[in-house]
């Protein structure tokens, strides 16, 4: 079986993608048009042009941007129907989705508009064909600690539908350690910890992240290979790390994807995982991002296999779930030598 054949029908989870990032600009021109919102596009083409960035802030300019069409329930219920066909039509048959909601509390929308809208496609796809999802809360690292803390209470009520916490938005300047107490707090409630780091911040911030938020997983993390002790203690402590890579590629972290640091930590034994982070930003899906990891270095399908397992040993399912996915890889794998 040719590597794109097995990219395609291997079962995958994903585990850092965010929604809102999974916007596409036909969806977000029918919005702006479904509620006059007024953006600076005339069509799609000139949605799609205006993609090109320089770093992380320029994109995070465009994407806050694209999430003002978002304003009623079936907005949402729209926007995360989609991912969650793509997640049936790529074969992700676990996903671990990030969503902002400061994005939308602070324009006047609240956990009760987006939160059934979510809720109601990820049970639809589950009724329809047994799509596997979870929700990851994720704080804007830019607001103060007292944002999110609010913006935590807001959440009880919901809080049984989220699996985790996550740490997003702009990273230089806002160290994990300014949510240090909005952690503990998630903690407390019993949800698991994630954090974007080292994605353009320094090796020290995947440090805070480990030992002052005591995240159970890092996202991105690629930064970490700057620093021989912490690659050695994120290798013992077989801490994933949730790599995104064309992302990285888009947003400048890499000058090519020849130029990414993926395999290199995979074979030295880090928890790696392949994932598309904004996929409707960054030009690709899940099988895209291994497709261009493939293109720039001749994947083998033991890479290839080795990844996609991780991806589910690296995620929040339960262990009886994960050992039925990771016997179905090696099935797999065995049938199609
Ligand atoms: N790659 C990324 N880094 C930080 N915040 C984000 N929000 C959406 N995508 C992000
Ligand atoms: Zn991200």
């Amino acid at each position: 079986m040719s590597i794109e054949s097995l990219i395609q029908s291997l079962p995958k989870a994903e585990l850092h993608l965010h929604i809102e990032g999974s916007l596409e600009p036909e969806l977000m021109m029918h919005l702006a048009q479904k509620h006059q919102v007024d953006l600076p596009y005339k069509s799609i083409e000139q949605v799609r042009k205006a993609y090109q960035f320089e770093d992380l802030q320029s994109f995070l300019d465009l994407y806050y941007l694209g999430a003002s069409v978002l304003i009623d329930e079936q907005d949402f219920y729209q926007l995360m129907w989609q991912y969650l066909c793509q997640c049936r039509a790529q074969n992700i048959v676990h996903t671990e989705i990030m969503f902002d909601p400061q994005t939308h509390t602070h324009r006047g929308i609240g956990f009760d508009i987006f939160m059934p809208g979510f809720l109601r496609a990820m049970e639809v796809a589950y009724q329809q064909w047994g799509q596997s999802s979870q929700l990851i809360l994720s704080f804007l690292r830019h607001l103060p600690e007292q944002d999110a803390i609010d913006t935590f209470v807001q959440a009880q009520p919901y809080l049984h539908q989220v699996t985790a916490v996550g740490l997003d938005s702009s990273e230089l300047n806002h160290p994990p350690t300014k949510f240090k107490s909005v952690y503990a707090q998630a903690a407390k409630k019993g949800l698991k910890l994630v954090a974007h780091a080292g994605e353009e911040g320094p090796p020290e911030y995947i440090w805070e992240a480990l030992n002052e938020l005591q995240v159970d997983r890092i996202d991105h993390g690629v930064r970490s290979i700057e620093d021989p002790e912490l690659v050695q203690t994120l290798i013992n402590k077989q801490m994933p790390l949730t790599v995104c890579p064309l992302s990285n590629t888009k947003l400048c972290v890499f000058d090519d994807m020849t130029q990414h640091n993926i395999l290199s930590m995979l074979e030295r034994d880090i928890l790696v995982t392949v994932n598309s982070d904004d996929p409707s930003y960054f030009g690709g899906y899940l099988n895209e991002n291994f497709l261009a990891l493939h293109q720039a270095f001749d994947l083998t399908p033991a890479q290839l296999i080795q990844l996609v397992k991780n991806s589910f040993k690296a995620s929040f399912l339960d262990e009886s779930k994960k050992r039925y996915w990771l016997a179905k890889i090696d099935e797999f794998a065995n049938n199609t030598d």
